[in-house]
């Protein structure tokens, strides 16, 4: 895990550090200069790009490096209206070393690599006019780019393009990782990531925002077995959905936990003739939905896969919340609880846990918004669903956000492979799987979320993805994952 910082907490680092004497931006400029070197060779040019802040100074500092080093650099260098005494410094250095000055990008170069100092963390509204051509200029260059810091035109806190955003190949960034990298757009515009905390400590760097989830969590641990075990020791779990029609979605649930590892796993399909076993799987059992809300009998429940939203789901949830076993909430069960404020109460003053794992548009209707305002400000809008609805959140989406509020991680496994139907009711049954052998809720969903990213990246590595990789698949890659880590303890 890696910690991540918003904006605030990163200048507020920057504030102390720059105080305690720390030559932040020198320190920068030499590392940009130092990856780009490594990558080039003398004989082409290297075009550096400027903006008007600090991480244009960054720039500056590289480019006067790289001519240090023999390189042959254009420099495009736009407003400088915030310039510090060392990119002053560097820039006059550049000059002398004989940089190139460019007042606008040619029609035709040959440039071997570009470094993109334009914006950074102070990205602070939409680009327009010049800059907005110039990305997308650069963007059809077809040029390896290095974006320092993070690329230009993409929010820092929030992963979103603010107008257009520079495709980098690489990214170096600085201090600390920002949840923007990773979340939303990020992914697709960073290339790979890289971290320099430019000498600053861990303990300089106290106050993450969030962590980064990019390996199997320790949490594995806790589900090696013994020599002794039996199914008794790891949990039953039930699944309620599958309405008219949708009798599949709670068959995906089911299966998943039973491959995640639940001791033994009930569906119940409230469609009238919904058939009452699975050939595919036929170690699932089935009951009537008043049998899986008894109470005391199950280690975890989901509800919601292909729930519908008649009055028998209404009841189904009413009766589950008012019970004491952790819960997985997805699909119509987050419709319901968005639509019925007397359920939405019953969750708030529930004691056992509740897991929610909407996605941006589930995530919209339980908050009163729409799908745009929840994907401009992931975090916000996760931390918002915590404290509304008092559970344990899952955000699903490019760089699932999961959160109870004390704890939040962003998720950085995950394909495009995953984009396909029923992965909704897969990850649901695989985190209560796991809270039926015995994580809490915030370390069932944290690894529940990271193994389905990660069977999404084994997917595209397998060739089952990204296209036409189903959820099926996907329960099965993260067995296998699972079982691989726990037996490489
Ligand atoms: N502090 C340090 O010592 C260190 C900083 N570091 C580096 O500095 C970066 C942060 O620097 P920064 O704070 O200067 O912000 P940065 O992203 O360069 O841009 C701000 C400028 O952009 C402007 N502007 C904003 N939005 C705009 C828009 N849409 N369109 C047009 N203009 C817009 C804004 O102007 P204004 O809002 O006033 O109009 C302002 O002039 C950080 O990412 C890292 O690379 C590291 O090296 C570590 C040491
Ligand atoms: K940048």
């Amino acid at each position: 895990m890696q910690p991540l910082f918003l904006r605030t907490t990163l200048r507020a680092i920057e504030t102390r550090a720059l105080a305690a004497g720390l030559p932040l931006m020198e320190r920068a400029g030499l590392a940009i200069a130092q990856f780009t070197h490594e990558r080039t060779d003398l004989e082409r040019r290297i075009l550096v790009l400027a903006g008007p802040g600090h991480n244009g100074g960054d720039a500056l500092v590289a480019a006067a490096e790289l001519t240090e080093l023999n390189h042959a650099v254009d420099l495009l260098c736009w407003g400088a209206e915030t310039r510090s005494d060392t990119a002053r410094v560097a820039y006059e250095q550049f000059l002398a070393n004989g940089g190139r000055l460019l007042t606008a990008l040619p029609r035709y170069a040959n440039w071997q690599m570009a470094i993109d100092g334009l914006f950074g963390i102070g990205l602070n509204r939409p680009l327009q006019g010049d800059w907005l051509s110039l990305i997308e200029r650069i963007n059809t260059c077809d040029l390896p780019v290095l974006a320092i810091d993070l690329p230009s035109g993409l929010c820092s806190d929030t992963g979103q393009i603010l107008g257009a955003a520079i495709q980098a190949n690489w990214t170096l960034s600085f201090i600390g990782l920002k949840p923007g990298l990773f979340t939303l757009q990020g992914r697709d515009h960073a290339g790979e990531i890289y971290l320099d905390t430019l000498g600053l400590t861990s303990e300089n760097l106290a106050g993450a925002n969030a962590q980064l989830v990019n390996q199997m969590p320790a949490t594995i641990a806790r589900l090696r077995r013994p020599r002794h075990a039996h199914k008794g020791m790891f949990g039953d779990v039930g699944v309620i959905g599958g309405g008219l029609g949708m009798v599949g979605a709670p068959l995906l649930a089911g299966r998943a936990a039973l491959l995640l590892g639940a001791g033994r796993v009930w569906v119940s399909a409230l469609a009238a003739g919904a058939p009452a076993y699975d050939p595919l799987m036929p170690e699932l059992m089935f009951a009537p939905v008043d049998q899986l809300l008894e109470p005391d009998n199950l280690a975890a429940l989901v509800l919601g896969p292909g729930l519908g939203t008649e009055d028998v789901a209404v009841e189904a949830l009413r009766q589950a919340l008012a019970g004491a076993v952790p819960l997985v909430l997805d699909a119509d069960a987050l419709n319901l609880l968005a639509a019925h404020k007397p359920l939405a109460r019953q969750l708030t003053k529930r004691r056992a846990p509740a897991i929610l794992t909407p996605h941006p548009l589930e995530a919209a209707r339980l908050l009163g918004c729409d799908t745009a305002t929840i994907q401009a400000d992931r975090l916000q809008a996760t931390a918002e669903l915590v404290k509304r609805y008092k559970a344990c959140v899952v955000l699903k989406g490019a760089g699932s956000i999961v959160s109870d509020g004390k704890q939040t991680y962003l998720n950085a496994s995950g394909s495009p492979a995953l984009s396909s139907p029923g992965q909704g009711d897969v990850l649901a049954g695989m985190i209560a799987a796991l809270l039926a052998q015995g994580l809490s809720a915030i370390e069932a969903a944290q690894l529940g979320v990271y193994l389905h990213g990660r069977a999404g990246d084994v997917a595209e590595q397998t060739g089952t993805g990204p296209i036409g990789h189903t959820a099926s698949e996907t329960a099965q890659f993260a067995r296998r994952l699972l079982n691989q880590a726990v037996l490489a303890l």
